[in-house]
């Protein structure tokens, strides 16, 4: 290949090109923001007409909102070909004024760009020459040119990558604490997932580094640009593993000019429960297993209880007697109907209701004569309908089938023992025990699916479509909030310098009069709409780190997804929770028996070929036949390991990160620890250094960060020191996998601490 040279001849020339792009960008900035400030001015007409301006309205905003986004690298490359005019690459497309329309840049994902992530000199599609431009703001720093030709392949074994200049800049830059795009650097592999077609399910399967998360993230982004009218109606759902990794990849997508998508955790994916609280593995991975699906329905079934012998009601100053025999025939009824309990509820009302009128009946309107009731059809329908408002008669039904929420139903089922032996007869004692928790305990992320199912046997809950309208009406107002803030953040630099005032939109309306103006229609987005029902299906759906998945979660998944139109990004080796996948077949057999694709990506970017090779060591012995990732470069630093006498491991931990500070420069350090050490480890580090984060949810933007293996899953760190491993494989089951996940967060160096004897699997690491 082509090696990546550095120019300076072409600077200004580029520079000047540059200046254009973004003259072009300030005047379609400036006109989309003309265009909203006269749409917010607007107010009355029809309906239909309201309805006409709010699309407008969002039209603008969004533009706004793009243009916003890509101010940083708007362009970053170009292609020179034999035999046509150059195209400059980047965040978005841009065309001129005139009325050719020429295009001026070329949005990433347009077909036109693909060549500047897959052409080679072996390969070259007509493309002479890739540059790459290096910019920070508006100003251009630098170039690196490659030419595609084969004559100048060195065989280095590095044919495969692309624009190798940039991507060793950027793999080698110091970490933030946020992930960063990749858009300027995608290589090949890469970009076959990412362009891959919609409809079907997509497992990418690849080691840690390779990755799989920044190639999720801009998938996403190409779905929207080559599908935007499809999905953008019915939405894409990015699911990650945890708050602290949405948080870590959350600046990825609007930085690409994306922000329509639903980023949530499992944890999120019931409206109205936000489910943090943590538990202990073993009861986590019992959740998450098929064998709750019986319990659940036999929870749903306790519910739907008859009088023991009869229940008497006083209805219109005589006793009614309800039996236990007319109960068990509606019970029995309204379960026949196969419909869910809220809804099958109305088969058993209307069954005890019509053997009570048959009673009144009998008593007031019976022949004394002996011949026919002398009540009317008419009659009786009258009497079913005081029966049904009598506030004693509903009472007793609601005793015996009552409205419920899933949120009862598995609240009162995990913490009564009573309730829990009865629907958890299929269960173990101890698997019972395990489930059991005190009142009031917070819900879990593995509570979740559990809440979903009982969803599905309850059926449809109108207390929560209630709380929904309620809330709709409090996200108008802050959609509002949110459309005159980008009103103002558009406003360019040059409208604040002009003395004359400028009247904007937000000089005239607040935003609860603006949610007022558009009160009837619902202006919330795609996503947050996607957020507040559980029933929404989603027009894509990506899940990361999918190999954590539960069978349970899974299907909860599948209902959010009825067309399987899925990308699933993970790797079986790195799986930590014991409900958690070792193989892609047995995740989706169920769903689409072998009609799924299978892409693996092989190149590790993160890792550096030092510390990859610890690495390779562990997965052996987690599994011989597992190949690890090939390290893209080498950081020339070799891991280190020190032991440390029994008790004195905190103060080590604390030298070590002194040590390994002044190394990384500004870069960040992950110090990942048994759990059973993490408050102690923790709590010596914050009081001896600055900057040091740990707890639940740490900020990664820290300079340190404590954190548990399975907090750190997707993270990295220019520097990772691992605290104690042998008590991180002994922590859990899946403890070796723990371990390899922890030694590949790293993207320069590797120190290891222990007490006991260094693990036989790190036994290669030379002694510091
Ligand atoms: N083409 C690329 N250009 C620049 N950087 C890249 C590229 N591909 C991956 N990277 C970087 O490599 C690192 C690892 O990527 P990512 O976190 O997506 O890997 P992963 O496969 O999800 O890893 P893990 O399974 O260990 O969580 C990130 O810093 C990412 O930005």
């Amino acid at each position: 290949m082509s090696r990546s040279v550095a120019v300076t001849d072409d600077m200004g020339a580029e520079q000047t090109y540059l200046d254009g792009l973004y003259e072009r960008l300030d005047q379609l900035r400036a006109q989309a923001d003309g265009r909203l400030r006269e749409i917010l001015l607007e107010s009355g007409g029809t309906p239909q007409g309201r309805s006409q301006r709010d699309a407008v309205r969002s039209h603008y905003t969004e533009q706004l909102a793009q243009m916003n986004a890509v101010e940083n690298a708007l362009c970053f490359g170009r292609l020179d070909f034999a035999a046509q005019s150059p195209r400059y690459i980047g965040r978005i497309g841009l065309f001129a004024e005139d009325r050719d329309r020429d295009p001026l840049l070329i949005d990433w994902r347009a077909p036109a760009a693909r060549p500047f992530y897959l052409a080679t000199a072996v390969s070259p599609d007509g493309v002479t020459r890739r540059r790459h431009l290096r910019t920070r703001g508006r100003e251009l720093l630098g170039i690196d040119d490659e030419v595609l030709d084969l004559a100048a392949a060195n065989g280095d074994g590095r044919e495969d990558l692309t624009g190798e200049a940039a991507l060793l800049s950027a793999l080698t830059a110091n970490r933030t604490g946020r992930m960063r795009d990749i858009v300027e650097t995608i290589q090949a592999e890469q970009d076959e997932v990412i362009r891959s077609v919609l409809p079907g399910v997509l497992v990418v399967q690849g080691g840690p580094g390779t990755g799989k998360t920044a190639v999720a993230l801009h998938r996403a982004a190409y779905l929207l640009y080559t599908y935007r009218q499809q999905l953008t109606r019915q939405g894409v759902l990015i699911l990650g593993p945890n708050p602290t990794f949405l948080r870590y990849i959350s600046q990825v997508l609007p930085s690409l000019a994306e922000t329509g998508v639903l980023l949530a955790t499992l944890g999120d994916m019931f409206p109205g429960v936000r489910a943090r609280g943590a538990e202990p593995s073993p009861s986590a991975a019992l959740k998450g297993e098929p064998a709750m699906l019986p319990v659940l329905a036999a929870a749903v079934a306790d519910w739907q209880t008859v009088p023991h012998d009869h229940v008497e009601v006083d209805h219109d100053g005589y006793p009614l007697r309800i039996d236990r025999a007319v109960c068990e025939d509606a019970r029995a009824a309204a379960r026949r109907s196969g419909r869910p309990h809220n809804i099958a509820r109305a088969h058993f009302v209307t069954e005890v209701v019509h053997a009570l009128s048959v009673q009144i009946a009998e008593r007031i309107g019976a022949d004394p004569l002996g011949g026919e009731n002398l009540l009317s059809e008419a009659d009786l329908a009258e009497t079913r309908r005081e029966l049904r408002e009598d506030a004693d008669v509903q009472a007793a039904l609601f005793e015996m089938w009552p409205l419920l929420t899933p949120r009862r139903v598995l609240r009162e089922l995990l913490t009564d023992p009573d309730r829990l032996a009865s629907a958890g007869a299929s269960l173990t004692a101890a698997q019972r025990e395990m489930l059991l928790r005190p009142a009031g305990s917070p819900w879990t992320p593995a509570d979740v699916p559990l809440l979903d199912e009982l969803a599905e046997l309850l059926g449809e809950d109108d207390t929560l479509r209630r709380r929904s309208a309620q809330r709709q009406r409090q996200q108008a107002v802050e959609y509002a909030e949110g459309v005159l803030e980008i009103v103002e953040g558009s406003r360019s630099l040059d409208f604040e310098d002009e003395e004359e005032e400028i009247l904007s939109a937000v000089d005239v309306v607040d935003a609860s009069a603006f949610a007022e103006r558009y009160a009837d229609v619902d202006t919330r987005s795609t996503a947050e709409r996607a957020a507040a029902d559980r029933t929404w299906t989603f027009g894509h759906v990506i899940v990361d780190e999918a190999q954590e998945l539960s069978p349970l979660a899974w299907r909860m998944l599948m209902r959010r997804v009825p067309s399987r139109s899925m990308t699933v990004v993970g790797d079986v080796a790195q799986t930590s929770d014991l409900a958690g996948t070792t193989t892609w077949d047995q995740v989706f057999e169920p769903y689409v028996a072998q009609r799924w694709r299978l892409t693996e990506l092989t190149v590790n970017y993160r890792t550096p070929a030092e510390v990859m090779a610890v690495a390779a060591d562990v997965l052996a012995a987690i599994d011989p036949g597992l190949q690890p990732p090939r390290s893209v470069r080498s950081a020339g630093e070799m891991p280190w390991a020190e032991p440390v006498a029994p008790g004195a491991l905190a103060g080590a931990v604390v030298s070590a990160v002194r040590r390994e500070a002044g190394a990384v420069g500004d870069g960040r350090l992950g110090v990942l620890v048994p759990e059973a050490l993490e408050d102690e480890i923790g709590e010596s580090l914050t009081a001896a250094i600055p900057q040091v984060a740990v707890g639940e949810q740490p900020d990664l933007r820290h300079r340190v960060v404590v954190m548990t293996v399975r907090q750190a899953k997707g993270l990295e760190f220019d520097t990772v020191i691992v605290a104690e491993p042998d008590r991180i494989i002994g922590e859990s089951p899946r403890g070796l996998s723990d371990l390899y996940v922890a030694i590949t967060r790293a993207t320069r160096r590797l120190g290891i601490l222990h007490s006991a004897d260094l693990p036989k699997q790190l036994s290669a690491v030379l002694p510091a």
